[in-house]
């Protein structure tokens, strides 16, 4: 087992990455200051891993479950009340904690519950899918989504332990593993040169789930991951380097209608996009675009504009941006391999550009 540390003080907390996790009292109880719990799960991760992990849980006071449905559709504030009618019920207190059991839309739900339910109470990720573990999972952005735009209610609130079990990858879709590499991908383009080589040589290792790689990259992430969010907590400055590719991502899933493409697939996509205004600024080559390309392609995501979604449909999603700051455009851009920065003065007809290089008209 590994076991990192996000650093922030008195909400600082452990990450822990392994293998027979999920049923093991010894990594969850002792993390778990009453004697009350609610897992939050949904109704495609209930069946294959809450009974494992309430074997972990047995021995507290009271236990109990709440599956959700599955899909980033139902991340909304009407699902997240169904959390708040469950433990106002079974008259949960203070001293609750809330388990989050599932991919990142369980996870970010749950996280938003705890931080509103009587004001803040304790709450542990156990992340199931690639994507979960190595990016929703660490960092405390909770919170649900709009018609109007992404994740745009919400809060900070920081988890009080993170497991990541690696066993239950053993059963994530294959395009689900994929959509979490684009996360793991985005590591290596803002802060950690060396890992992209390393994703470059090892990408088939991983799309064959062999558990060392994995690991590694599960590890490597939130270690990149971590030292971002000890830096800046609640993003006002360096953090917002983890959206590298979000502006353009989040308006391909709020355009498509959420879940028709993965966040992870979005990314993907306004990862390049992002890649190709770096380099109609001047700041990288037509060749680190091209490596950016052909990797994501490699791990099987999409490296394009959705099918008839045009540059004036991005711009329109684009300008509710949480980044957008006096109605400017803020985007994060790449100035080399392993280093981005944050961007505000792109001229509209850049970006344009920028989309049409990758098939929006
Ligand atoms: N808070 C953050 O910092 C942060 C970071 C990145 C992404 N996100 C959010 O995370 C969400 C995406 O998370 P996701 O990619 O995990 O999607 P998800 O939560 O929808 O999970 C993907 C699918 O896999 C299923 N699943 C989960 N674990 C499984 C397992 N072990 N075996 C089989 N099936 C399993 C789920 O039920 C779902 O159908 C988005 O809403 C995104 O905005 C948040
Ligand atoms: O943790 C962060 O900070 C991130 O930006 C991580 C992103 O991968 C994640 O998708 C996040 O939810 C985006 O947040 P938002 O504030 O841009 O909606
Ligand atoms: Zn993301």
């Amino acid at each position: 087992m590994h076991s990192l540390n996000v650093e922030l003080g008195e909400r600082s907390y452990p990450i822990e990455i392994g293998s027979g996790l999920l049923g093991n009292p010894q990594s969850l109880q002792p993390h778990i200051r009453g004697k009350q719990v609610c897992v939050v799960t949904n109704e495609t991760v209930a069946p294959l891993y809450l009974p494992r992990l309430l074997d972990g849980l047995s021995g507290l006071d009271r236990v109990d479950t709440l599956e959700l449905p599955d899909g980033e559709a139902f991340k909304t504030l009407d699902t997240v009340n169904r959390v708040f009618d469950r433990l106002l019920e079974r008259r949960h207190n203070r001293s609750t904690t809330l388990i989050a059991l599932g991919g990142g839309v369980v996870g970010d739900m749950t996280g938003f519950a705890a931080a509103c339910y009587q004001r803040g109470v304790d709450f542990i990720q156990i992340p199931t899918t690639l994507l979960a573990q190595v990016d929703s999972s660490v960092g405390g952005k909770t919170g649900v989504n709009h018609p109007l735009g992404k994740n745009m209610i919400g809060a900070f609130h920081q988890p009080r332990l993170v497991i990541a079990d690696m066993d239950t990858l053993a059963t994530l879709p294959q395009r689900e593993l994929a959509a979490g590499l684009a996360e793991v991908i985005k590591y290596g383009l803002i802060c950690d040169a060396p890992f992209f080589d390393w994703l470059e040589a090892n990408m088939p290792r991983l799309l064959e789930r062999e558990p060392q790689a994995l690991a590694h990259a599960v590890e490597r992430s939130c270690r990149d991951k971590a030292a971002v969010v000890a830096e800046d907590e609640r993003e006002s400055g360096r953090r917002a380097i983890l959206n590298f590719g979000h502006t353009f991502g989040h308006a391909i899933e709020a355009v498509q209608g959420y879940g028709n493409w993965l966040h992870g697939e979005a990314v993907a996509a306004g990862m390049v996009m992002a890649a190709e205004l770096s380099r109609l600024r001047g700041d990288i080559d037509a060749a680190l675009v091209e490596r950016v390309r052909t990797l994501l392609e490699l791990a099987g995501l999409p490296v394009a504009a959705p099918e008839g979604m045009g540059s004036g449909q991005f711009l329109d999603a684009m300008a509710v941006d949480k980044k957008v700051l006096d109605g400017r455009l803020r985007l994060i851009l790449l100035s080399a391999l392993g280093d981005a920065r944050i961007v505000d003065d792109s001229p509209r007809e850049q970006v344009v550009e920028a989309l049409n290089c990758c098939g929006a008209p």
